[in-house]
């Protein structure tokens, strides 16, 4: 009886919450965004779809692109609808992001971005944010310094030269993967048809995998074996994770909402509830984030106990950035050492910051130089122009310096960073209101001109780093090109970046610490493989889709099903007397 006196003020409580709810909901999609959003003077397109906003398009169309448009069409900053009909804020004006990226720590990730990968990255540099940031970078700076780098050249080498002799062999026995056909007919076809001395391989695996190797070998001295083929527990949770972190279907509004709804839930709850949720992507990550915090905790912690038992000269011969790490930290000051669970964030943060970053660079410049071969010969009459001279010099190699002063490989380099941002862009949210200039003025829907705008605490910033790199402003109608000769034909006005005037990198205190490491990985790498391999496209024309999967992924059109892939074709390249 008690219960059912108490019925009638539940429902009321009920009915009264829901109608306020409706209300919220109804004035937020409705009436905030046109009426009283402090954004609703800054230009923009229109909202599609009222909870999606303008989602559906930006997921039908190629990543970046509709940013790319935006901007051209707006100006260097334009409103824009995310999911919920939240109002997101698109900077690409180079005065409005030096700001932005100059004062990183007002500026930082927001936590909903942060999801799931800053549980085990939470200690490291990655997702640290003011003074934690500060400290650990002090301490990580030494680490990728130039003369560090010269050091730890000779591992790129060595690495690389595994993956050398692996695709000889593979020349040398005839073997193609199957798995770059459509169907084992058109694999049987090009198997009775090929040339001699040629094969198909899927050259993202083989790139991902030597990267592997490099950051490992290079980072921490630990073998992964990847081109040997070796499945090491870290290989295998990598493997795991990146299964997990890219779908071949490109994600529609409606999961992206929940997603988001998912990960601000996440953020929110007191306990970790993601192992419990039905979904095999999440657990499958979870996993994969789970062993490789395993072992990394077990690398840092037999590294420690030899330091202990032998003393700090036991890293004196090692050359590895954790190495290094150990003995900054060691050899410091006591107030910035870094603790043994920031050490062992830094290791996972660099694994999974440092490998398919690189990786997927090099996939998209093998790809680029099939549909190139004129570009491909300069490139290998200078790099073998350089070796001559260093084997006359009496050395086996040319050294890191030398690499770095090859023009052309520098441009190529350039040009591919450029195009094919690994990261498609970043998004930052501002602590406090901001006042943001802008280098160029816009136009505000209302005629008013803007030299700078306001944006609340908590708004959602949009950085496109592929609308920066590609803006016809700064690199002119020939923009979406890959053209090499652009960074030799003098020099280059506006842009904005810690390198060479792309975002690519970001800038700021928050840019990649180890993009140095990555051009000299990368101009390794593709020194030693165009010196003896030449790579054409599977058919002439073949047509490669991006996607956004932690990094930019390469899927061909028609064969999506197929999962992520880059098929090229591979030979000899020509000698030079040939
Ligand atoms: C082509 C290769 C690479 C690209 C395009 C790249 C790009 C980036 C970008 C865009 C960020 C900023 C992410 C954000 O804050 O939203 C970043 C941060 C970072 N990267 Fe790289 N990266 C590359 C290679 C590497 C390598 C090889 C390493 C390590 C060996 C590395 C280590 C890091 C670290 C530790 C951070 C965090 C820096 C901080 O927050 O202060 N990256 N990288």
């Amino acid at each position: 009886m008690a219960l059912l006196a108490l019925l009638p003020p539940l429902l009321s409580i009920i009915t009264t919450v829901a109608a306020l709810l409706a209300t919220y909901i109804f004035y937020r999609l409705f009436l905030y965004t046109p009426f009283f959003s402090p954004l609703r003077h800054i230009p923009g397109p229109p909202k599609e779809h009222v909870v999606y906003g303008n989602m559906p398009s930006i997921v039908r169309e190629p990543p970046g692109l509709l940013h790319t448009q935006w901007s051209e069409k707006y100006g260097g900053v334009v409103k824009y609808s995310g999911v919920f009909s939240e109002d997101r804020l698109l900077f690409t004006d180079p005065v409005a992001l030096n700001h932005i990226f100059s004062h990183a720590y007002d500026f930082p990730k927001p936590q909903d971005v942060r999801g799931e990968l800053a549980r085990i990255l939470g200690k490291g540099i990655l997702f640290a944010e003011g003074d934690d940031h500060k400290r650990q970078k002090k301490v990580m700076n030494p680490a990728f310094s130039p003369s560090h780098l010269r050091n730890i050249a000779p591992t790129f080498f060595e690495c690389t030269y595994k993956l050398r002799d692996k695709f000889h062999e593979l020349i040398e026995s005839s073997t193609s993967d199957p798995s770059c056909f459509a169907s084992d007919a058109s694999f049987a076809t090009y198997e009775s048809t090929k040339p001699s001395g040629e094969i198909v391989l899927n050259i993202s695996t083989w790139l991902s995998r030597v990267t592997l190797d490099v950051i490992g070998q290079a980072g921490f001295g630990y073998s992964f074996g990847a081109v040997e083929g070796q499945t090491t527990v870290l290989a295998a949770a990598f493997q795991k994770m990146f299964a997990a972190g890219g779908t071949k279907k490109p994600l529609t509004p409606f999961w992206i909402t929940v997603g988001r709804g998912l990960g601000k839930l996440l953020t929110v709850m007191p306990v970790d509830i993601s192992g419990w949720l039905p979904i095999d992507r999440l657990k499958r990550l979870k996993a994969g984030l789970e062993a490789l915090e395993n072992e990394s905790a077990k690398i840092v912690q037999e590294r420690k106990r030899v330091v202990e038992a032998e003393g700090e000269e036991s890293l004196t011969s090692s050359k590895d950035l954790m190495s290094l790490l150990l003995r900054s930290n060691i050899s410091g000051d006591p107030k910035t050492m870094l603790t043994d669970a920031e050490l062992q964030g830094q290791m996972t943060t660099m694994l999974l910051a440092g490998h398919e970053t690189s990786g997927t660079s090099l996939t998209w410049l093998l790809w680029r130089l099939s549909q190139n071969p004129k570009i491909q010969d300069r490139l290998r009459a200078e790099v073998r122009a350089a070796r001559r001279a260093a084997i006359q010099a009496g050395r086996d190699e040319i050294s890191s310096d030398e690499l770095e002063s090859l023009e052309y490989l520098d441009a190529v380099v350039r040009e591919i960073l450029r195009l094919e941002s690994p990261a498609p862009a970043t998004i930052r949210t501002p602590l406090k209101d901001e006042l943001i200039p802008l280098g160029t003025p816009v136009l505000s829907p209302n005629g008013d001109t803007l030299t700078s705008v306001v944006v609340p605490a908590g708004s959602v910033l949009f950085l496109s780093i592929a609308a920066v790199n590609k803006s016809k402003k700064t690199w002119g109608e020939d923009a979406e090109e890959f053209r090499p000769e652009r960074w030799l034909e003098g020099k280059i006005e506006g842009g904005v970046g810690v390198y060479s005037h792309i975002l690519t990198f970001l800038a700021g205190p928050r840019a990649c610490i180890g993009y140095k490491f990555a051009l000299l990985e990368i101009k390794t790498i593709l020194a030693v493989l165009i010196d003896d391999f030449a790579f054409a496209e599977r058919e002439p024309g073949l047509e490669i889709e991006r996607r956004s999967a932690l990094v930019m992924r390469s899927l061909v059109k028609g064969e999506e099903h197929l999962g992520f892939r880059m098929p090229l074709r591979m030979s000899l390249a020509p000698k030079d007397d040939e």
